[in-house]
């Protein structure tokens, strides 16, 4: 099949050929600005040769409406809705990129922040390439349970060696410039402590969304490249075989969800 053919029907929008810089490099996880020469030139060959769409998983996490469903939908369908419908169990949608012309599947699962859906979310975890924790700038106890969901998520993934985001939700509820400033400091030690990117951004106005998911895609893309350069015979793609497989997906309302039912969640409240 010619690449051509996979990245059809990607929106130019979502076709990056730039690295997508950090929010702060005071925060960055990966400080090279720019596309490593043997990863534009692996990403040459790809085109040139068999194609693959290189698939993603990405997993939301953090306290309950803290705002990771806003951020799915937000990238996903541009649009914003403030009454909030507590996710149950776990949601999954997808976004496809086009990375140096390599077609690039996030694979984005939005976990409950429900406490009584904690076991459920767990099960996502694993194969996880990127882990994203959500708090909400505007409540600092969400920041120090997103520190806990993190190394929660650590802890089930240490084999997977996801990389880490911490973003800030709600930037457009603080009006004050000095409380942001507070708070994105704090914000940065908590990220460095878990050897996170931070993030700033509001899903009502869209600030910041679509460059916080085109650096993922840049640095997981990035990651995953270098380690197949590194050590050639492992397989990159550990989505398909640790999760996709095991997963029963729901068509709902135009694109791909999965709601767990209330049956099969952790407790008994
Ligand atoms: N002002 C403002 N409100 C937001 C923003 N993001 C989310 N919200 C609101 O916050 C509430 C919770 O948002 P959700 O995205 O459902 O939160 P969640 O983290 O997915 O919640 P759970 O599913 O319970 O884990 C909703 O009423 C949203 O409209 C934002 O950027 N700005």
């Amino acid at each position: 099949m010619p690449i051509s053919n996979l990245t059809n029907g990607i929106s130019s929008d979502r076709k990056i050929d730039q690295f997508e810089p950090p929010y702060g490099y005071l925060s960055s996880i990966d400080p090279f600005p720019c596309f490593d020469e043997s990863v534009i030139n692996y990403s040459t060959n790809q085109r040139n040769q068999k194609p693959s769409n290189l698939i993603c998983k990405l997993v939301l996490i953090g306290d309950v409406a803290v705002g990771k469903s806003s951020l799915a939908t937000r990238l996903c369908h541009k649009t914003f809705d403030r009454n909030y419908k507590a996710t149950i169990g776990v949601d999954f949608e997808v976004e496809r990129f086009s990375i140096l012309g390599i077609p690039v599947s996030l694979q984005i699962w939005d976990t409950a922040g429900q406490e009584r859906f904690k076991c459920i979310a767990a099960a996502y975890y694993r194969g996880a390439h990127v882990i994203i924790g959500v708090f909400d700038m505007n409540d600092i106890d969400t920041l120090k349970s997103a520190e806990r969901w993190i190394n929660e998520a650590l802890q089930t993934t240490t084999q997977d060696n996801p990389l880490i985001f911490l973003v800030g939700s709600k930037r457009d509820l603080i009006t004050d410039n000095k409380s942001h400033a507070k708070i994105e400091q704090t914000a940065r030690i908590v990220a460095k402590r878990v050897n996170a990117e931070f993030w700033s951004l509001s899903s009502l106005t869209g600030s910041n969304v679509e460059e916080l998911f085109k650096r993922i895609a840049c640095v997981t893309y990035q990651t995953l490249i270098r380690q197949q350069l590194n050590s050639p015979n492992t397989s990159i793609d550990r989505v398909k075989t640790k999760t996709q497989l095991a997963v029963n997906l729901v068509p709902t309302n135009g694109y791909i969800s999965k709601q767990t039912s209330k049956d099969n969640c952790c407790s008994t409240v």
